[in-house]
């Protein structure tokens, strides 16, 4: 069978190796939709206001969603356009790209790196590479659509003003020196793009593992689509597109330097009925060779967390963890 599902036609049922089991299925075609995540307008007259409420949010939620944020309706539209042409290209096209390993930078895979071993394979392809620096990278990227390297050059550095922004105030708020999230901690930027083409029976597949995300700190752009799942007091609740916001999602580098003070919630993708659905994960995390460990001024009586690399963290995280956030937090606990 063709591996990338973005070239396959005229769907009718779901094959046997999508089915997932049914303690691990979605189960049902219908969830309770969340209304309750934080909406923060970054624009707002206050900015001290401003910071109180994403370090409330990173406490109490760690979903949040920004408005004004500065990067502009039409970068955000044009760059969605450009993904959703991207994965209709011809597939000898995206074979080109096409790679399970975990080293290349500028890739297309389908379900997770680990297709050739998946028990069951998740409903996605997934086009991926790295934004930074940006003269570095951008001979790999795909030449097509043509506009492709033009629209993501200015979408990776806008997406990159913004997470700055937004770590300046979580620095400021939590009461970390200046610059503390710059250099290092967040060297890696990368751009992920999920693509699931539309789902005979939703009920039986998902779009993405159960995971929290392991890096430093992420921004989702959703399309009109909706499949993204947060778990909320043990349930699984959709989260509602507002057009133009964006997602910001800390990942667990930044519970492990906040000493355990930020919350990282796990979420999970589920497929849909009748739409193909195209989703922009921009992620920022540290250099391979950085010591991760909680930071000093945060650390009232004792470190939650021991130092390690973060190569460390996603050998924990995607081997023995299974992307289960608590079980690969443990193997780094100062305290078993
Ligand atoms: O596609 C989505 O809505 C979520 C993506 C996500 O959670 C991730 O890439 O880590
Ligand atoms: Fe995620």
């Amino acid at each position: 069978m063709e591996i990338l599902i973005s070239n396959w036609s005229n769907v009718e049922f779901v094959p046997k190796t999508y089915i997932f089991p049914p303690e691990s299925r979605p189960g049902k075609l219908e969830f309770p939709v969340c209304t309750d995540i934080p909406l923060i307008d970054l624009a707002h007259n206050n900015p001290d206001e401003t910071i109180q409420q994403v370090i409330r949010a990173c406490h109490e939620f760690g979903f949040f969603q920004v408005i004004n944020h500065g990067v502009s309706e039409n970068l955000m539209d044009d760059t969605m356009n450009i993904y959703k042409e991207f994965f209709k290209l011809p597939g000898e096209y995206k074979a080109k790209f096409y790679s399970n390993d975990i080293n290349k930078s500028c890739k297309i895979y389908s379900s997770s790196l680990a297709y050739d071993t998946d028990e069951v394979h998740y409903w996605r392809d997934t086009f991926t590479h790295r934004c930074h620096p940006l003269e570095e990278h951008i001979p790999s990227w795909p030449d097509k659509p043509t506009n492709y390297r033009e629209v993501v050059s200015e979408y990776s550095i806008e997406t990159r003003k913004l997470f700055n922004k937004i770590l300046d105030m979580i620095c400021k708020g939590l009461g970390l020196e200046k610059g503390y999230f710059e250099g290092e901690l967040s060297k890696t930027h990368l751009i992920s793009v999920n693509h699931h083409i539309p789902c005979p029976n939703p009920s039986l597949t998902l779009g993405m593992p159960v995971h929290s995300d392991p890096n430093l700190i992420t921004m989702l752009q959703q399309g009109e689509v909706p499949g993204l799942q947060i778990l909320k007091d043990g349930q699984w609740i959709g989260v509602k597109h507002i057009p133009h916001t964006l997602i910001v999602i800390p990942g667990l580098q930044l519970k492990v330097i906040s000493n355990d003070r930020f919350m990282t919630p796990v979420h999970r993708v589920v497929t849909h009925p009748k739409e193909a659905r195209t989703t922009i994960g921009v992620f920022l995390g540290p250099s391979p060779e950085f010591l991760i460990k909680p930071a000093t001024a945060l650390i009232h009586t004792e470190s939650v967390f021991r130092a390690f690399a973060y190569p460390e963290f996603l050998e924990a995280f995607v081997g023995p963890a299974k992307f289960d956030a608590q079980l690969a937090l443990n193997h780094f606990r100062s305290k078993p």
